[in-house]
């Protein structure tokens, strides 16, 4: 057997620091199952569990189905882990076969867990420690577990120079216990009176797990600047140095041992802070200490068990071998022994004790759930939901050697909880480790660390001895008197970071409150620029009501202009009707006078017999004709002038009308335009007070600068506070904190870009769209603008052509009257000085006489002639009247109203007949007695006059 452990050195890899196995191991999972306790006995639960010999397959199985033969066996479920031991398996057999291995390693320099896990009273306690009395010879009994047996094992062992430590911790209700000191609050009834012992006055210390892989990174023991640690770590490079070329910069050195610090000297990864190690040197001592803390573990009388654990316990043998010259390597083996995992009904566990068990099970769940997350490689493993997982961790999935014991009962009664146990360990089986060799240790420093602790306890020891009460060296005292300064001090410093931290709060309590108040003033500005907003919305809003109302009173306009165009076609209309009834009631006349006339025929008819007085008839007729000229020409006037009277006296009124309302039109739109560059300049006025804000005030980093103060008073107060610590502390803390008033100013730096971007952001479309406002207002005003100029421009043409046409309608108007007149006054005159007509009636009057006259046969010749003539005047009447319009419509042509009028006399026919016509007349009625049967000719010049009768 290798007796130092060195010859299992796999490739001379011990006596490196990072030498650890080169690939991942999973962790050894052993089953134990005892046989049948008197209870499970009594209660007659028959044995389910069938546990093959140590040497065939390590597999278990369990019948779940309370049935026998073949198919029980078939339903039974069978887990496969490293290693079986059936009931027979002795203790001898169990250590040998399964912790010996691992012991091994432990002496090679690796660290080692031996873990024994399993439902209560299944021999947890008994595998593990069993019974811890040394045989006489001074060697184990055969109930021994593996815990008395490593310690003998250790010390059969160890030859040359080595340092053996113990420590034993309970972990009860998840508080943690030191089982080997004796000032440590003692659970249940201590069973020694720790006031009297020495170390009592230091016991007070609580445990508490630290990480010594993150802890220690900030603690003072491993600061670099440290000129001991660095000595130290210089002198272990350089020794080493000399023996191998390799690197030892990845080693975990402790080379602070003896220093004044609350950390282990030697201790890496997962360590107890407080925890007390003591120094063994036999096997006995050990033996003796871990007895001692067995006594002081709490056990209670459950259902169950007689003596139930009721916690977990950890008892570690630290190992500092010799490894070369003044190198000593350390090791460490951890033998944990976990509290049952039971059925708090079936453990009848009550108060305290469901307490306890609630405890137990609550860590035992957890630990199951980190065994799951290792087995399933989970990137989460919940090591710190229990301080058990946590002191496990370089155990489980870490870098130690680790067995598992599961402990179980082969009773039906318990099946269900031996079917978890082999299920978690089953599990566990998948769990992988690295185990790595422990780190190096000086041997100066060792020795300073036993031979101090060993002056500590001697001196305790002799003032122990010379006197009776407490007393304590006077070294001791000092340490203990300046170990209480440090702590005043550290509490005065406490004291005072906290007085500038309340200070720090109250400033950034003030600073808070101006930053509300800041904010409250933006809100108010911001809700002052809404409301302007608003007010400037509405104006829109009534610019644009005013562009309704306007573009509604030019379509007024639209539609007074043609009602206008159609009162001047009404007028037109009138006009011509007036015409009209003019030309029918000079028809009228005319026929009248015709009817007249041909009584006057008739008359004429009789005069073969009677007087006929032609003068008087004569003169009669045409004072007839004159007073109906003057009664048509009268008539006509009046017409006329009703007309014109009525057109003037309307067309006024119209065009005052238009002109008011193209007044009212006008006003308004200069109205509107006012209005609107008004609101525009408001406009304006708002848009550019709220950009000078927003470019003045609002963007120009006024949070920056307001932070920025903020952010240098926080620094400077944090500088302050850095100072001060500075002077109470090394150097190294003052990086820390400049470190960390760096990171609060880059964080406030961070918070203060996080507000001016997010307002950023929450403003950006607003000014984008304000300015984009301002384009459409622009637009709006310029639209406005050549809105008002048309407008304008329609108003004046339309004023222009009512101008115009008022002015054309005067002209025609005074055109008209002046026709009027002057056909008035050529009526009478050609009526008058007409020689034609003179001369008819001359001609009448001579017919007339020769009528009178000659009495003959041919008066109706005579009379038809006298017809001619008055047919003949009749036309000249209508010339007269017409123009040339009665010429043409007698020959179906019809004469525009345009061409009627002014130019009445270029068409005119004269009245006077052609003398030609007239001496026919003459010869005619001189001639016709004679001519009367041979008158065929005159009777084709009478049938082409037409008769008036027709
Ligand atoms: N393999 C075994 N051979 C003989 N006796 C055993 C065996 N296992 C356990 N026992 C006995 O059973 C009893 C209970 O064992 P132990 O106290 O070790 O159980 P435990 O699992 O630690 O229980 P708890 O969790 O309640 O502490 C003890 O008296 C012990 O001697």
């Amino acid at each position: 057997m290798d007796t130092t452990g060195l010859g299992n050195d796999p490739g001379g890899e011990i006596g490196s620091a990072s030498a650890m196995e080169k690939d991942d191991i999973n962790i050894t999972v052993a089953v134990r199952c005892r046989g049948r306790n008197k209870r499970e006995i009594e209660a007659k639960s028959p044995i389910v569990v069938t546990v093959p010999d140590v040497t065939t397959t390590p597999e278990v199985s369990i019948n779940t189905s309370g049935g026998s033969g073949i198919e029980a066996q078939l339903q039974a479920k069978t887990y496969t882990v490293d290693k079986v031991y059936g009931p027979d398996s002795s203790q001898k057999l169990v250590f040998e076969d399964c912790a010996e291995p691992l012991f091994h390693d432990f002496m090679r320099g690796y660290n080692c867990t031996m873990l024994v896990y399993g439902m209560t009273s299944t021999g947890k306690t008994y595998t593990m420690t069993g019974d811890v009395e040394m045989g006489a010879e001074g060697d184990v009994n055969g109930q021994a577990g593996i815990a008395p047996r490593i310690l003998v094992k250790l010390f059969e062992c160890l030859q040359d120079d080595y340092v053996v430590k113990c420590s034993f911790v309970e972990l009860y209700n998840e508080d943690l216990r030191d089982l080997l000191s004796e000032g440590q609050d003692d659970f249940s009834n201590g069973t020694e009176n720790s006031s009297k012992q020495p170390e009592s006055l230091n016991a007070s210390k609580k445990l508490r797990i630290f990480d010594s892989n993150n802890s220690r990174s900030n603690s003072p023991v491993t600061n670099t600047n440290n000129p001991t640690h660095k000595a130290r770590s210089d002198y272990l490079k350089k020794k080493l140095k000399s023996n191998r070329k390799k690197s030892l910069d990845d080693m975990s050195l402790n080379a602070n041992a003896g220093g004044k610090t609350h950390v282990p000297p030697t201790q890496t990864g997962i360590y107890i802070q407080n925890l007390k190690d003591f120094h063994i040197s036999t096997a006995k001592e050990g033996l003796q200490l871990l007895q001692r803390g067995l006594q002081r573990r709490q056990v209670a009388t459950t259902k169950l068990n007689d003596v139930s654990s009721r916690s977990h316990t950890i008892f570690t043998i630290t190992l500092y071998k010799k490894f070369k010259d003044d190198l000593y390597r350390l090791s460490k083996i951890n033998l944990v022994d976990l509290a049952g995992s039971e059925n708090v009904n079936k453990a009848g566990a009550l108060n305290l004790r469901a307490k306890e068990s609630g405890s137990i099970n609550q860590s035992l769940l957890t630990l199951g759930r980190v065994i799951n997350s290792l087995a399933d490689k989970s990137a989460h493993i919940p090591f710190r939901e229990s301080k058990l997982t946590r002191l496990l961790q370089d155990s489980l999935g870490g870098n130690t050697k680790t067995v598992l014991i599961a402990t179980i009962s082969p009773a039906k009664i318990a099946a269900e909880e031996t079917c978890s146990t082999l299920e978690y360990a089953s599990k566990a089986k998948n769990i992988k480790n690295k185990p790595q060799l422990g780190s190096f240790i000086i041997k100066d420093i060792l020795l300073k660390d036993v031979s101090q602790e060993l002056i500590k306890m001697r001196a305790d020891l002799w003032c122990t001895k010379s006197k009776e009460g407490i007393y304590v060296s006077q070294k001791n005292y000092k340490e203990m008197v300046d170990d209480l300064d440090n702590f005043k001090t550290e509490l005065t410093e406490l004291k005072r970071t906290n007085d500038s931290l309340v200070q720090e709060n109250e400033l950034l309590g003030k600073e808070k409150k101006s930053g509300a108040e800041r904010a409250d003033s933006l809100k108010s500005e911001l809700d002052n620029l809404r409301s302007q907003l608003k007010s400037v919305t509405n104006k829109l809003a009534q610019t644009n009501t005013q562009n309704t109302k306007l573009s509604e009173q030019v379509t007024d306009m639209n539609r007074i202009q043609t009602e206008l165009k159609s009162l001047i076609e009404v007028y037109q209309q009138k006009h011509e009707t007036s015409k009209h009834k003019f030309q029918r009631l000079l028809k009228d006349e005319l026929a009248t006078l015709t009817a007249k006339i041909l009584s006057q025929w008739d008359t004429l008819k009789n005069v073969n017999s009677g007087n006929y007085q032609i003068h008087t008839h004569i003169d009669s007729i045409r004072g007839e004709v004159m007073n109906l000229l003057e009664t048509t020409k009268e008539n006509a006037e009046t017409l006329y002038k009703s007309c014109i009277d009525d057109l003037l006296k309307e067309t006024p009124k119209i065009f005052q009308l238009i002109s008011d309302n193209v007044g009212d039109i006008r006003g308004m739109t200069e109205e509107h335009y006012t209005e609107m560059a008004r609101n525009f300049s408001d406009l304006s006025e708002e848009f550019n007070t709220f950009k000078q804000y927003l470019d003045g005030q609002f963007f120009q980093n006024n949070h920056i600068e307001m932070i920025q103060t903020h952010q240098d008073i926080v620094a400077s107060n944090m500088q302050k506070m850095s100072d001060d610590l500075l002077q109470s502390v090394q150097n190294s803390i003052q990086n820390y904190l400049s470190t960390n008033a760096q990171m609060v100013t880059n964080s406030i730096n961070d918070v203060a870009m996080d507000v001016i971007n997010k307002e950023m952001d929450l403003f950006a479309p607003k000014k984008s769209k304000w300015e984009e406002s301002i384009d459409l207002i622009n637009q709006s005003d310029s639209l406005s603008n050549k809105f008002r100029n048309n407008m304008t421009k329609s108003v004046d043409d339309i004023a222009s052509v009512i101008r115009n046409s008022n002015e054309s309608m005067d002209r025609s108007i005074s055109t008209i009257k002046k026709h009027i007149i002057e056909n008035d006054i050529n009526s009478q005159e050609q009526i008058n000085s007409n020689e034609l007509l003179t001369n008819s009636f001359k001609a009448i009057q001579e017919k007339s006489n020769n009528i009178l006259h000659l009495v003959t046969g041919d008066l109706t010749v005579t009379a038809q002639e006298s017809m001619d003539g008055i047919q003949n005047l009749d036309r000249s009447i209508r010339t007269l009247i017409h123009g040339d319009q009665y010429i043409h419509s007698t020959k179906g042509v019809h004469i525009p109203p345009q061409n009627r009028g002014p130019e009445l006399h270029s068409t005119l026919i004269p009245l006077k007949p052609s003398s030609s016509n007239l001496n026919r007349l003459s010869d005619s009625t001189k001639s016709s007695p004679r001519k009367r049967s041979q008158g065929s000719e005159d009777e084709t010049h009478a049938s082409k006059i037409p008769k008036l009768t027709q």
